[in-house]
């Protein structure tokens, strides 16, 4: 046995400690960003529909095709570089804003129990809304990119049965794009009601029962603008069968917002199938549907 070299130098403290994940660099650029997301998209929506008509073979290679790719990981560094403020920036932001605007916050402050959110396909524990004093996050994704964040697929999700473990808001941001699915992203939008908690009672200096409990939900554009499936009418259509009533929306270049407020007593089942409601050769295919 030779001998190994050993160095003299000690390494430090942090040297031995788990990696944190890093603050993305912007090492993609724009465009190869919005290629990876795209490339991912497509063989989690090709991998969905092998396994649909029961084509193994095609479903094995393109799962071999999506891991070799980097899979999950080399997406989530891209959404991340998405979220650099120099490349649009974190989408919670807007929710911080309309938060501030109906005056949530302070009344929040005031009640003395925290504004319990739960964000579904977190990528990083120092988004707008972490920051906020007096919220309570529990931050999920299939795929941990740090200790604060747990690893749970929300479809798995258990739901809770204590109001007191239900979240006043549940944060869906550029999550339901990313299943492949129409069928499993409109029982994705019906689960998030199940997460909500009706316990706050508003006071006469806050409105907050006119936001409260309420969804977070970011679409990319094309989603509502260019789809030949579906528009913001038919979303908020979904999304009022669901129980859920707009109080915000807005759109950037490349991002539609909204905050959705959840009444229970404002559900009605209805069955919503993929068809054609805007003719166009150029539009894109994205669509969501509900069993009713
Ligand atoms: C495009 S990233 C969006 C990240 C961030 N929310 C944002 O606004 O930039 C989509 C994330 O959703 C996560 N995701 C998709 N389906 C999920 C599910 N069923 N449960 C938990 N996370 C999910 C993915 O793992 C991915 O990290």
């Amino acid at each position: 046995m030779g001998n190994k070299k050993t160095s003299s130098k000690r390494k430090s403290l942090s040297a031995g400690r788990p990696p944190l994940i890093q603050k993305p660099k912007a090492t993609f650029s724009s465009k190869a960003t919005r290629t990876i997301i795209r490339k991912h998209h497509n063989l989690l929506k090709a991998h969905a529909q092998a396994i649909k008509v029961g084509d193994d073979e095609t479903a094995a290679e393109l799962a071999q095709q999506l891991s070799e790719d980097g899979g999950l990981s080399k997406y989530q560094q891209a959404s991340q570089i998405g979220q650099l403020n120099s490349r649009g920036g974190d989408t919670s932001k807007v929710l911080v804003n309309w938060l501030q605007e109906s005056s949530i916050l302070p009344w929040i402050h005031d009640q003395g129990s925290p504004l319990r959110v739960l964000e579904v396909g977190c990528l990083s524990p120092n988004n707008a809304i972490s920051k906020v004093p007096n919220v309570e996050m529990e931050r999920i994704d299939l795929h941990s990119t740090h200790p604060s964040i747990r690893e749970q697929d929300f479809m798995k999700t258990l739901v809770p049965s204590l109001a007191s473990e239900k979240f006043d808001l549940v944060s869906l941001s550029l999550v339901v794009n990313f299943v492949p699915e129409a069928a499993e992203r409109g029982k994705m939008l019906q689960r998030t009601s199940w997460f909500l908690s009706h316990t706050r009672k508003s006071t006469e200096s806050s409105n907050a029962s006119a936001v409260l409990p309420c969804l977070f939900l970011t679409l990319p554009l094309p989603c509502v603008e260019n789809s030949r499936y579906f528009t913001a009418e038919r979303l908020a259509d979904i999304m009022n069968s669901l129980g859920y009533e707009l109080t915000h929306s807005k759109t950037s270049t490349k991002i539609f917002y909204s905050l959705w407020k959840f009444n229970p007593v404002a559900v009605k089942p209805k069955l919503f199938k993929k068809e054609e409601i805007v003719t166009g050769r150029s539009r894109n295919n994205f669509a969501i549907t509900l069993a009713g």
